[in-house]
């Protein structure tokens, strides 16, 4: 079994998110955290602090990134497993700016864009936003359909 090694990084206010618009690749037109694949030899936290940097010029420390989630999913007719690692920081510096990859924006709690997300956000991100640690599977049928899937609460990683 194949695995792709990947972060996504959900930065926080108080009552709100920042979102960046995808304008290539893969969830190309969809709201999602900003982070991608973890590079050899480098951390997974080290991966997401760079890859929030990259996409939207925030800067934080991988000190202060907190892990929250971790996500596997799978695609039918693909051996590649996608390990997704989800962390959230209040902790940062900078403004966020649109790169040649992400349009951010902050998104208020309760508007939340979920139908122009990756469908599976609908199910963790309550989860995530009242502050809940989790891990998951998730079994796509092409991009929009979830066959199978699980999502567990866990106290810590
Ligand atoms: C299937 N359901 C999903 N739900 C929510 N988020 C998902 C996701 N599947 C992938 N993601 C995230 O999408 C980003 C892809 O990043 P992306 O830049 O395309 O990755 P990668 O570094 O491989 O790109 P390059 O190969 O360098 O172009 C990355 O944050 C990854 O965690």
């Amino acid at each position: 079994m194949n695995r792709k090694v990947l972060t996504l990084v959900l930065i926080r206010k108080l009552n709100e998110v920042l979102l960046g618009y995808k304008k290539r690749g893969f969830g190309v037109n969809k709201w999602n955290g900003f982070g991608g694949k973890v590079e050899a030899k480098e951390g997974i936290y080290e991966a997401a602090a760079r890859e929030l940097r990259e996409e939207c010029g925030l800067v934080v420390l991988p000190v202060n990134l907190e892990k929250i989630g971790l996500i596997n999913f799978e695609f039918v007719g693909d051996p590649l497993i996608l390990e997704v690692h989800v962390f959230t920081s209040t902790k940062y510096e900078g403004h966020p700016f649109e790169t040649e990859e992400m349009l951010p924006k902050w998104f208020h709690v309760t508007d939340i864009p979920f139908d122009d997300m990756w469908v599976d956000d609908k199910l963790w991100f309550p989860l995530f936003l009242s502050g809940k640690k989790f891990k998951g599977y998730f079994l796509f049928q092409g991009h929009d359909v979830i066959l199978k899937h699980n999502l567990e609460n866990i106290t810590c990683f």
